[in-house]
């Protein structure tokens, strides 16, 4: 077998970049580990600005290419990437799991097939996007969305193949080409996609795939004087850098960053679907940046929640990802894990008290947590953990749930859990945040519009606000009588 390519789950993938329709090795590599057994699954291509470049520049070349191609054509293609996804699901999900840790059952059964129906959606959006026309004082007027150019897209570990495809899709759709970086914890889907991609017919150049560490060649790819959009998905001290870095040419940023969600527990909510929402926050070891981390509960309801969601945090089970029966895997990485480790060591050093959890398991599995007894200005309720570490605070009253649950830098999600319609309604008008759900969680629609309010991002993406982003939009007005006819 060629040193390019690794055997992971029994699926073979190429470690190499994917630049201008070809792969490309680096000198350099760094060793990519799964982190169900600590298993090195691949020494990947380890980029340097060189590649960098030459992926923005394989993009830009092929950008004219196909931003010309009509859009049934696009929306074509994208159908065929979603058919390439769909008949690979097994090997895509095996792959993930091995590579970041999250659910087998889950990549397989909701995950990718939501990363077909990413380019499904996209396709089909493209073709219904409206091209405004109206008339002002007899003059034509016809707005369009056109192609923008080369899009830098840089991706995190925790959903890595889903939310890259969340912005690759798009891009795509709207006549753009891509340059997609994975995390470096988790760089091999992102790989199996541009295969996918060259089977279904995508013409070369068209995506990209960059490996490599973001500090090393993040700068070279957001401020590259070719690249018309920077789109990022991760935390906020990176968003930093990275608005930073793209400011040097104003390029325009897309950034879906961190949550400290809330989920309000009222007194007269049903309480076993109280207990089940909080408990689902533990998905994916509490590496998603929706999660309701803060479980804010009425005072007078707090002893019962407290009873039921114990009882159910006890049915979990942890352990293996692959296996069927397994709730909570590992953490992705020991970076990772000391990082969970330091809030909750210095959280409980600060009086805060464990009702589940609170201490390392072993290896990467870090048993699922709640902290009680905390100060809303405390660390371990103000910072993202990431990993399966919940609060739980009372309050008395609507004013001070809504106080509480808006008090940090967040604004991602909300969920609200209560028994009254219009309790459920005064509340979500106060909250801030991209999205509230009440008495459930997760119902996610490509439609609707994601996205973070305060530090949880900047954009949304979804429905046409992904065609937003990813296009230049034109007005073009014709005057009525202006023709010359040259014959
Ligand atoms: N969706 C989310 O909200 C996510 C949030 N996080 C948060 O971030 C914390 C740290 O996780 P990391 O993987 O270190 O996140 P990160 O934000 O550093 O990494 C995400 C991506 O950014 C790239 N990157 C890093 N430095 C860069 C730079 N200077 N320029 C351009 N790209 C760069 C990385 O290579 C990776 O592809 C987590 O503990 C969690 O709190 C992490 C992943 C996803
Ligand atoms: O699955 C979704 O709809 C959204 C997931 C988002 C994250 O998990 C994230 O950005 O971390």
């Amino acid at each position: 077998m060629s040193q390019h390519l690794t055997t992971v789950a029994g699926v073979t993938v190429d470690t190499r970049h994917f630049i201008g329709g070809d792969r490309a090795a680096s000198t350099e590599t760094f060793t990519d580990v799964s982190p169900i057994d600590g298993r090195a699954l691949g020494a990947i291509a380890r980029a340097t600005a060189k590649e960098a470049a030459a992926a923005v520049a394989a993009a830009e070349a092929a950008f004219p290419g196909w931003a010309a191609t009509p859009p049934a054509e696009r929306a074509r293609l994208l159908r065929a990437v979603a058919d390439g996804v769909e008949k690979r699901i097994e090997e895509l999900a095996l792959v993930e799991t091995a590579d970041n840790g999250a659910l087998l059952r889950s990549h397989r059964r909701g995950v990718m097939p939501r990363v077909a129906h990413n380019f499904r959606f996209f396709a089909d959006r493209l073709l219904k996007l409206g091209h405004a026309e109206f008339e002002t004082r007899g003059h034509a007027q016809h707005v369009s969305w056109d192609p923008a150019g080369p899009c830098v897209l840089i991706t995190p570990w925790n959903a890595p193949l889903m939310l890259a495809t969340w912005k690759v899709a798009p891009a795509l759709a709207a006549g753009d080409t891509v340059v997609l970086k994975p995390s470096e914890w988790s760089p091999l889907t992102a790989s199996l996609l541009a295969d996918i991609a060259t089977a279904a017919g995508l013409p070369a150049g068209v995506l990209n795939v960059v490996q490599g560490y973001g500090s090393e060649i993040g700068s070279t790819l957001t401020s590259h004087p070719d690249v018309r959009r920077v789109s990022f998905t991760g935390s906020v001290p990176t968003a930093r850098l990275i608005a930073a870095s793209a400011a040097s040419r104003l390029t325009p940023l897309s950034l879906e960053l961190g949550g400290k969600s809330p989920l309000l527990v009222f007194a007269d909510a049903d309480l076993e679907l109280a207990a089940e929402l909080a408990v689902e926050q533990y998905d994916n070891a509490g590496q998603v940046c929706l999660a309701a981390t803060r479980v804010l509960v009425e005072e007078t309801a707090a002893e019962e929640f407290t009873r039921r969601f114990t009882e159910k945090a006890a049915g979990l089970v942890q352990g293996d990802p692959r296996d069927e029966a397994t709730d909570i895997g590992p953490l992705i990485h020991p970076h990772q894990l000391e990082k969970v480790d330091g809030f909750v060591t210095r959280a409980l050093d600060a009086g805060a008290r464990a009702v589940i959890g609170g201490h390392r398991g072993h290896g990467l599995y870090y048993p699922p947590t709640l902290l009680t007894d905390v100060d809303q200005d405390s660390e371990i309720v103000q910072e993202e953990v990431f990993g399966p570490v919940l609060t739980l605070q009372t309050f008395t009253g609507e004013d001070e749930a809504v106080r509480l649950a808006n008090g940090t830098r967040f604004g991602l999600a909300a969920t609200v859990a209560t028994g009254d319609h219009e309790r459920a309604r005064r509340v979500a008008a106060r909250l801030v945040a991209g999205t509230v759900w009440t008495n459930c969680f997760f119902v996610r629609d490509l439609r609707a519009p994601f996205g973070g309010s305060r530090q949880s991002g900047v954009g949304r993406e979804g429905g046409d606000w992904s065609f937003d982003f990813y296009c230049d939009l034109k007005t073009t007005v014709t005057a009525p009588n202006g023709w010359t006819d040259h014959g």
